[in-house]
């Protein structure tokens, strides 16, 4: 297998956000559960699209787990490596898109990477190097409240540099507009004057197209699916890949069971989990039940064995902003996510052990622990359900999944979801 792109995803719903997007953009592209092991037979593809759960782990850890991945792409002939990190930019100040971008970038003998999370197709743009989410700056939106990384800065050159240890610059859009030539050359400005990484501007998919064809002239890049998606069109531009039709033959229906289990908090996901009420029974998780060490995992599985069998059930933890700060400050913020995370995986695995086959996960946390529990090691990508959501199969078992990031999705996202899992 020879790779035209190699992409390292720090959690795994960004991973299957990316992976849509480069198969929408004609590259054949398979998911894989952390570095595949030698002996797991993939498809020929252009992209392959390796899910870490590095968003919220220790710097040096994420450091050593995404140079691992590095490692197996660039052996199997990745001519670029992007490293896939969230739209709204989820890190704290000791978080980890700095240091992993500064250690792929020297690895690749890169003196400056590119950096930007626009994906205007999901409304996140960046202008003068502030991240808007819609029509509010990222500081304003509700990103501020994350119960794991909260967002309190928009200006992500002054974000980024807080995490680098070398300066961080801007590519502005002035520049972007000029083409792929004025940014090239800005990025060579940049790093003669000591600058390590560059976030760029991008309000258009025009402006991605331009990134992209930018970034490609170097080894590494940094960003959400916009930036993967100006990468995609420069590698068909440059005829480095054939572009393909989506891969419409995921294997034929599954049926069976189907359950839902949400631990995002973001507000879209609590309004789409409002809106599952009248589709199917709902089950709100206790926290505080769940914290204090009752077995409320077990009897959620409990109540959901008891429904299963006339239709679909979501159980969900999620809750408000108000009531997420109670949690952590009473328990700890790592302890409680933790700990939830934990209680969702095992849910997860019951649910399997009861026979569900067709699984629904809000959260890319909540997502990593229950595909971590279940040990499924890589996705083909089937139909979009909505922006940066595919509908996924499992490559060694019949199985659907999806894996929805917190913000994306419509209102009816579980049920629109199960109707593209047959
Ligand atoms: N009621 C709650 N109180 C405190 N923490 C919670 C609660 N419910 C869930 N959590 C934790 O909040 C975190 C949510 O992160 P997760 O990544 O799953 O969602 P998200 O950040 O909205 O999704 P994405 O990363 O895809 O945008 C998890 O660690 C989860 O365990
Ligand atoms: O880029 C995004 O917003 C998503 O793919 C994601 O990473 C959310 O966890």
């Amino acid at each position: 297998m020879t790779l035209a792109l190699g992409c390292i995803a720090d959690d795994y719903t960004g991973a299957s956000d990316l992976a849509n997007t480069l198969t929408k953009a004609g590259l054949r592209t398979v998911q894989t559960i952390g570095v595949p092991a030698d002996d797991l037979a993939l498809p020929e593809v252009d992209a392959v699209v390796v899910s870490l759960k590095s968003r919220s782990i220790p710097a040096e850890e994420a450091v050593a787990r995404s140079r691992e991945a590095a490692a197996w792409l660039t052996a199997r002939g990745a001519g670029h490596l992007l490293f896939k990190v969230c739209s709204t930019f989820d890190s704290t100040d000791a978080g980890n898109i700095g240091p992993v971008t500064d250690a792929l970038r020297e690895d690749a003998g890169e003196a400056i990477a590119l950096v930007t999370p626009a994906f205007p197709e999901t409304a996140r743009t960046v202008y003068l190097g502030h991240l808007f989410v819609g029509a509010v700056p990222l500081a304003e939106s509700p990103l501020k409240d994350h119960p794991l990384n909260p967002m309190r800065d928009s200006n992500l050159v002054r974000v980024l540099a807080r995490q680098s240890r070398a300066g961080v610059g801007l590519i502005d859009l002035a520049t972007v507009a000029k083409g792929g030539d004025a940014v090239s050359a800005r990025l060579d400005a940049l790093a003669r004057d000591g600058k390590g990484a560059a976030i760029a501007d991008a309000v258009l998919d025009r402006d991605l197209a331009v990134l992209g064809a930018a970034a490609l002239t170097r080894k590494i890049s940094t960003g959400a699916s916009g930036l993967g998606l100006g990468l995609a069109r420069a590698l068909v531009a440059a005829g480095r890949v054939a572009p393909a039709a989506a891969d419409t033959d995921l294997g034929g229906p599954i049926g069976g069971r189907a359950a839902c289990l949400a631990g995002s908090c973001s507000q879209a996901t609590l309004g789409q989990i409002a809106r599952a009420e009248a589709a199917m029974p709902v089950r709100r998780l206790d926290p505080a039940r769940l914290l204090a060490g009752e077995d409320e995992a077990g009897a959620a599985l409990a109540w959901a064995m008891e429904r299963i069998g006339d239709g679909p059930v979501l159980m969900a933890s999620s809750a408000g902003p108000e009531d997420v700060a109670a949690v952590q400050a009473r328990y700890g913020r790592d302890a409680a996510g933790h700990a939830i995370e934990a209680a969702m995986a095992r849910i997860a695995e019951g649910l399997v052990t009861h026979g569900v086959r067709r699984l629904v996960v809000a959260g890319g946390e909540t997502s990593g622990a229950v595909v971590d529990r279940l040990g499924l090691p890589a996705f083909r990508v089937g139909p979009e359900i909505a922006a940066g959501v595919p509908v996924l199969r499992t490559t060694d078992r019949d199985m659907w999944l999806a894996l929805k990031s917190g913000n994306f999705g419509g209102p009816d996202f579980f049920a629109d979801a199960l109707t593209l899992m047959p």
